[in-house]
Order: structure tokens, then C-alpha cells, then sequence
């Protein structure tokens, strides 16, 4: 069986990026979201991708951006990949496609019920993987706050491309969270933080090291 990879998201230091690489991380995640508390400056960006070696994935997670914020992004040199976590429609995906060939396109699907999972279907012609984040509640920050949703509800689901899992994951129930599942690429922010913005690079390297031994 595929071993299971994980994506370390809202990194903003030296030191958390250099954890999240030398403890395994298949992708590093970089917020470009002003209301986050993880949000990223264009030159504190650039100063962050350059520590990711080539195998590592560089993920920009944008909700709602404007083409402006993503050409940014892209063009310092540092994202391969777009996570959109906003209400992006898949037209939306279609434009970004157009605009960034061969940029990756992940799209973030908010689940609170097992109607939620339909929305992945929408996406199947336009994004290159789906990821099951849970729904967060209205007026807050659309991810990244420490929430899980019931993995019970992806029991039978035929997932209709490849996805990836995230939502309130933690190295205790990292490993739950994938055998429950069987979701191969795990992403979490607030598991790895001490406080809501702020990663602790013990907290990666434990996460990551449980990773490692499933
Ligand atoms: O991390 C953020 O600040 C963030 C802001 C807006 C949209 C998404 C964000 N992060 C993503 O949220 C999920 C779940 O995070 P958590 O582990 O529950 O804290 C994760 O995929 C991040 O990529």
C-alpha cells in the first residue's frame, strides 16, 4: 500500500519550514490570506520557499484571491501548487488552469454532512486533487481552525480523484485519522501550533515522525 505523505500548512519561519523538511514533509503550505493569522508578505514568501528543496511540494492555500494575489505567489518563484479554500466555482479553476499551466490545482471541500461530498464531484474535470477539510462555522476563517469533521462520513465513498485529508489532525490522532480514512496525504496547521498562527517545531517533528510510522 501507497505510504502515507503530509503537508505541513501556515508556515511562516525559518525554523518551522527547516523542520517540516527535515522531518519529512512531502509539502509545505504557505498562507496568502490577510484575515489569517498565518498570512504571508510577498518578500517574507519568497525568503520561505527558497529553504524547499525540489522534492517538497510548495503549496499556496488562497481563499477567494483575486488573479493578482496568485501571479504574486507564483511569481516569486516559489508556489507549484494552488489550494483554494474559498467558494471558488470550478469555472473558477477552469480560468486558473488556463492562466498557470502547469501549476497543480487543489480544491478544499468543506464537509459537515455526507451531501457536502457531492461538491467533489463538481470539481473532478478541473482539479487535480480534493481536499476534505471540515466546515468551519460562518464569520470565521474557512480552515486552518483546529476543526475535524466526522470521518465516518467518507465510509464508501467513492472519491472521484485523488484527495487528501485535513481538519483538526494532530500527531495523537493522526494515525486514526488515516486508517479510519485511508487517506494517503494528510495536511494540518493548528496540530502542529502552540497557538493559533504559531508553529512549534517539536510539535512537527512529532507529527511527522508518527507519519512516517504508519
Ligand atoms: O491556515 C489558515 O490560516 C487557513 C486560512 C484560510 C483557509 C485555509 C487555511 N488553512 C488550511 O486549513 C486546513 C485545516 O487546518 P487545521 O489543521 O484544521 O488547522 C489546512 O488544510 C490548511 O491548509
Amino acid at each position: 500500500m501507497q505510504r502515507v505523505t503530509a503537508k505541513i500548512c501556515g508556515l511562516s519561519t525559518p525554523e518551522t519550514v527547516d523542520a517540516a523538511i527535515a522531518h519529512g514533509a512531502s509539502h509545505a503550505g504557505f498562507v496568502f490570506f490577510p484575515k489569517s493569522p498565518r498570512n504571508l508578505a510577498a518578500d517574507q514568501a519568497r525568503a520561505l520557499t527558497l529553504r524547499v528543496p525540489p522534492h517538497v511540494g510548495k503549496v499556496g492555500v488562497f481563499v477567494d484571491a483575486e488573479d493578482e494575489v496568485i501571479d504574486r505567489a507564483i511569481g516569486i518563484g516559489g508556489v507549484d501548487t494552488i489550494q483554494l479554500h474559498g467558494k471558488e466555482p470550478p469555472e473558477r479553476l477552469a480560468a486558473l488552469r488556463r492562466r498557470h499551466p502547469g501549476i497543480a490545482l487543489w480544491k478544499a471541500i468543506s464537509i459537515r454532512t455526507r451531501a457536502d461530498l457531492d461538491a467533489a464531484k463538481l470539481y473532478r474535470p478541473v482539479a487535480d486533487l480534493i481536499l476534505y477539510d471540515a466546515k468551519t462555522p460562518e464569520g470565521t476563517l474557512p480552515g486552518g481552525m483546529g476543526l475535524r469533521f466526522d470521518w465516518t462520513l467518507l465510509d464508501g465513498f467513492a472519491h472521484p480523484q485523488r484527495w487528501a485529508l485535513s481538519g483538526g489532525i494532530d500527531a495523537g490522532n493522526v494515525a486514526d485519522a488515516a486508517g479510519r480514512t485511508g487517506a494517503r496525504l494528510i495536511d494540518t496547521s493548528s496540530g502542529v501550533e502552540s497557538a493559533p498562527g504559531i508553529k512549534d517545531v517539536d510539535k512537527i517533528a512529532a507529527f511527522l515522525q508518527r507519519v512516517a510510522s504508519l
